[in-house]
């Protein structure tokens, strides 16, 4: 499996294909990521938010115990979530993320999303009134000197950040003592953010890119769980130029949205329960897109309107003053 070399003191190779898992449900999960495993996925990517680093930690034990492979063969990424955005309170979702994925360190530690959030004692968010969720004035460089500390202590090799802008992405990096590794951010073929991508490799930080496939489905999630809808959610597999170079291939719509991240060595980390699309989104190494299949890949790019992820279903969000977007009205 091709990797990318992070730019931490290790020298840690991060496999440029995992798997995602938000959205799956605890055993659905389990039997994904054996599956992954067991078509030579080497990257899982979780979040203490996904409420689902249990059903993975038990997988993955599993897979241990099996003498199928040893700890050290699997790069494990975790996110410390928004309602634990702050110095004081790193150390102990680090290591209620590490005691459930039942690790002894992570791969990979990352700030979920530069905003924070107050929660009740079950790490629920608070709620105003209105719906609103009750924003926490946290300060990242704070979070970020905290999240070193980690590493120090051994519990995590190395550091992220995901949902950063550019502006935010500079201050940690200016202010940190131990850079920051990866970047993690929505990237696919309808938003492709080429200056953030550029500003990471000038920088040897890594990029993975977060709903690689579009996330369908993710619309009927929000408005289910947050009574939020995105207006003319995209459908990028549907695409007619995606379909057109996929036919030319023989490979799926889905595999040529991978490929066009990893031909430009940015990691892609597809969500699949499902064992033939699990085996589908890794098996993308045995072809190449031509110059001009990736001029025309490259012009389905729609900017801030491709966005999917603005974060608008935690309501009240955009107040935030560490909210890392300018919200444009889609077109
Ligand atoms: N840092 C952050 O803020 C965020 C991080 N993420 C991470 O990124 C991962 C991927 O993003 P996600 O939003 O899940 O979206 P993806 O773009 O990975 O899409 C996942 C969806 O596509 C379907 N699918 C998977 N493979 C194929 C295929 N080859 N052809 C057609 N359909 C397919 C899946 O269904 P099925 O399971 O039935 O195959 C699922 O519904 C997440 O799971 C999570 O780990 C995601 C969002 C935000
Ligand atoms: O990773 C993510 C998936 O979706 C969540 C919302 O339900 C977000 O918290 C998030 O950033």
């Amino acid at each position: 499996m091709k990797t990318i070399l992070l730019n931490n003191a290790d020298k840690i190779e991060m496999p440029i294909v995992g798997l995602g898992t938000w959205r799956a449900e605890p055993d659905e999960i389990k039997n994904a990521v054996l599956a992954a495993l067991d078509c030579g996925y080497r990257h899982i990517d979780t979040a203490f938010s996904y409420n689902n680093e249990e059903a993975i930690g038990n997988a993955l034990k599993e897979w241990f115990t099996s003498g199928k492979g040893k700890r050290t063969d699997v790069f494990v990424t975790t996110k410390l979530p928004c309602v634990g955005n702050r110095a004081e309170d790193v150390e102990k979702f680090l290591k209620l993320s590490l005691e459930r994925l039942q690790l002894e360190y992570l791969d990979l530690y990352l700030i979920h999303a530069p905003f924070a959030f107050k929660c009740e004692s079950n790490f629920i968010p608070q709620l105003e009134g209105d719906g609103s969720f009750v924003l926490d004035m946290n300060d990242n460089v704070l979070t970020w000197k905290a999240m070193e500390e980690q590493v120090k202590k051994g519990l995590c090799r190395s550091i992220g950040l995901s949902n950063f802008n550019a502006k935010q992405l500079q201050n940690i990096y200016k202010a940190s003592e131990i850079k920051p590794a990866v970047l993690q951010i929505e990237l696919h073929a309808y938003l492709q953010q080429r200056e953030l991508v550029k500003l990471c490799q000038q920088l040897s930080i890594a990029v993975t890119a977060y709903s690689p496939l579009g996330s369908p489905g993710a619309n009927t999630h929000f408005n289910t769980k947050y009574n939020y809808s995105l207006s003319n959610f995209p459908d990028i597999l549907g695409n007619f130029e995606v379909n057109e170079i996929a036919q030319k291939h023989n490979k799926t719509p889905g595999q040529i949205l991978l490929k066009h991240l990893i031909q430009q060595d940015v990691a892609v980390i597809p969500k699949s329960s499902n064992p033939n699309r699990i085996k589908q989104n890794i098996n993308i190494f045995d072809f190449e897109l031509s110059a001009e299949e990736l001029k025309i890949l490259d012009s389905l790019d729609k900017g801030e309107n491709g966005r999917i992820f603005n974060f608008l279903f935690f309501k009240g969000v955009e107040k935030h003053p560490e909210y890392p977007f300018v919200l444009k009205s889609r077109c």
